[in-house]
């Protein structure tokens, strides 16, 4: 099939080898695996809302004790390894392998002791998009089906895990909830609860965006940096803008720069262009500078 072409390929394919040492994966090192992420956002999910994404609470034998005892213990030890992977993939240092791991239980222990409240903050979550959404049947069918709700669900597991500084879990996360919905939620931003997303596909939320309370995007939002020529040294510098309390985002409209702050309580038209702040309770219409005051009252 390849005639004489083999050698020539692979000789040419190992040259691009050579020419970086990226394609080198470090000696005694392994990256986390891909799967085992995805099968443990699963099962984290099974422990937050449980019926929904598997048969555990069909059985009369099953009781919730046992089954979040169980579940975690597993979830804590899968956790853990892909954690210990991911420190020792990234570490500069030459840190021993027993130096990682009581780091990485460290991290697990910290994590763990935040999901009830991870949880808690779904439930409000759950409830913006039931409350906000009319057509939206219960808010058994929000859980069980949005992707707004999974895509967020996702986010604030990675969020926590960005927040204990593991590197490379919180991407692959927020990247395979991405996949699955056609939302993009940075593991860094900052978001508040009663966080609403109706349909979704293609917002995109940069990682060092804040989000108050009771804030609503549809979809095709961008909440995005204004320029990002600065490539790696604007890495850790505020490119995302500032979205306060009460702010309904309409679809496909982009709000972007570190500095731009949407005010409490304003309302930006779907396909707005907005690249400076407005104050509280502004309405934004699609010229960004075309700026009102909402009147007292008014519908969104
Ligand atoms: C959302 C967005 O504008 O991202 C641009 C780039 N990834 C950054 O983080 O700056």
């Amino acid at each position: 099939m390849f005639g004489d072409n083999l050698d020539r390929i692979v000789a040419a394919i190992e040259r691009n080898y050579e020419a970086d040492e990226i394609f080198f994966t470090k000696p005694g090192r392994q990256f986390p695996n891909r799967a085992i992420i995805k099968q443990m956002l699963k099962d984290i999910r099974r422990v937050l809302f449980p019926g929904y994404f598997g048969e555990e609470m069909l059985s009369p034998y099953t009781t919730p004790t046992y089954f979040i005892g169980d579940m975690l213990m597993n979830i804590e030890r899968v956790l853990r390894q892909q954690v210990v992977l991911a420190l020792k993939y990234t570490d500069e240092q030459g840190r021993c392998t027993a130096d990682i791991e009581i780091q990485a239980a460290d991290i697990c222990t910290r994590f763990f002791d935040q999901l009830p409240d991870i949880q808690r903050t779904l439930l409000t979550d759950v409830q913006a998009l039931f409350d906000g959404d009319p057509a939206a049947e219960s808010k058994e069918e929000v859980i069980f089906a949005y992707p707004g709700l999974y895509a967020i669900y996702v986010y604030r597991i990675a969020h926590v895990l960005h927040q204990l500084q593991v590197p490379l879990l919180p991407r692959t996360m927020t990247e395979l909830a991405h996949s699955g919905t056609g939302i993009d939620i940075g593991a860094g931003a900052d978001i508040g609860e009663y966080f609403f997303i109706d349909h979704g596909t293609g917002v995109v939320i940069g990682e060092t965006t804040k989000i108050g309370k009771n804030v609503k995007l549809y979809q095709g939002v961008t909440l995005g940096a204004l320029s990002t020529r600065g490539g790696q040294r604007l890495s850790g510098v505020k490119r995302h803008p500032t979205i306060e309390d009460n702010v309904t985002i309409y679809s496909n409209a982009s709000v972007l720069g570190g500095e731009t702050v949407i005010g409490e309580g304003s309302v930006i038209a779907g396909s707005a262009f907005v690249t400076a702040s407005v104050p509280p309770h502004s309405r934004v219409s699609v010229k960004s500078q075309e700026v009102s005051l909402r009147q007292p009252g008014e519908r969104d």
